[in-house]
Parts: C-alpha cells; sequence; structure tokens
C-alpha cells in the first residue's frame, strides 16, 4: 500500500494562506487585509478583504491616507475585510467560528466579530498594536470571550502560477 504524501500544507497555513490570498483582491494601496471564516470542523465558511461597497468605483472614490477634508480620505468609504468575509456569508449563524485574518482587527470589526458569534481570532500581522482602535479591540475581546492569537509563521514559501 503506498503511503500518504508529505509536505502538505496544515489547517493554519492553508486558512492564513487564504486570508492572505483573499487581500490581494483589495485595490488599496498601502494596505490589503484579507480574511477568512472557517467552522470549528475546518470547513471555510466565508471571505472577504478591504474594498469598497458594491456600487462604488474603485476608480472614483479616494485611496488616501489624508485629506484636508475627511471626504477625501479612504477610512470613511472602505468596508473592512473582516466585516465583509461576515456580511458576504450566506450560511445561517457563525456561532463558535474562527476568524483568520491577516490584520489584528480595529475595533469596529471586532464589535461585529463579537456580536456574530466568532469565538477565536488568528492574525498575521499588528502593524497598529497600541493604538486606540486596538487597545479597544483587546478589550472587548477579553471581555466577550473572544480568543485571539497571532499566527506563527512557519517560513513555508507557496508559489502558484496564474
Ligand atoms: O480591521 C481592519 C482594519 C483595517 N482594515 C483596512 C482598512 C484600510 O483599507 C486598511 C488600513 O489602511 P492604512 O493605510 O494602513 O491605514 O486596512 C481592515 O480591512 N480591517
Ligand atoms: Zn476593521
Amino acid at each position: 500500500m503506498g503511503s500518504k504524501r508529505e509536505g502538505y500544507i496544515s489547517w493554519d497555513e492553508y486558512f492564513m494562506g487564504v486570508a492572505i490570498l483573499s487581500g490581494q483582491r483589495s485595490k488599496d494601496p498601502n494596505t490589503q487585509v484579507g480574511c477568512c471564516i472557517v467552522s470549528q470542523d475546518n470547513k471555510i465558511l466565508s471571505m472577504g478583504y478591504n474594498g469598497l461597497p458594491i456600487g462604488c468605483s474603485d476608480d472614483e472614490f479616494p485611496w488616501d491616507r489624508e485629506g484636508d477634508d475627511p471626504l477625501d480620505t479612504k477610512y470613511v468609504y472602505t468596508v473592512h475585510s473582516e466585516l465583509n468575509a461576515i456580511l458576504n456569508y450566506r450560511g445561517g449563524s457563525l456561532e463558535g467560528a474562527k476568524l483568520y485574518v491577516s490584520l489584528f482587527p480595529c475595533n469596529e470589526c471586532a464589535k461585529a466579530i463579537i456580536q456574530s458569534g466568532i469565538k477565536e481570532v488568528i492574525y498575521d500581522c499588528n502593524k497598529y498594536e497600541g493604538t486606540p482602535s486596538v487597545t479597544a479591540s483587546k478589550r472587548m475581546f477579553d471581555a466577550a470571550g473572544v480568543k485571539y492569537h497571532q499566527y506563527k509563521r512557519t517560513g513555508r514559501k507557496i508559489e502558484i502560477e496564474l
């Protein structure tokens, strides 16, 4: 009897890989965020990335970080990856699900994560650690019993020819 293939990717590599790949759809020139929501038995339930709402043109709305008028910045228009993944879900409940995301969730996403019943967050980068937004997210996750931990990078490189 033949033996199984060695070197297959782990569940964590698979789901964070899907999250990072989803982020490659983002039009944000500065930060591309991708998200993958997974059931407790490791089935992918939904995915998302940071982008504009349906009907809002990527070419007409601003992608600037700064502007004299907040209306000239991306911040008032962008839907965050986590919220997009939650809203993209077409099933019933996300109760007990896990969420893989390439950037630690902001406070607004943290609220949506908690309210949707997601119980675990696995994040990659946390470049806004220490900001009020991230501190508020942690405070809310702790209070709501949502576990979070950083993805442990394995150094594995995957090349995909498309
Ligand atoms: O929880 C989060 C936080 C941020 N994002 C998105 C929103 C923006 O498109 C970028 C952040 O842009 P910066 O230029 O780094 O400020 O990330 C998200 O999807 N989820
Ligand atoms: Zn957010």
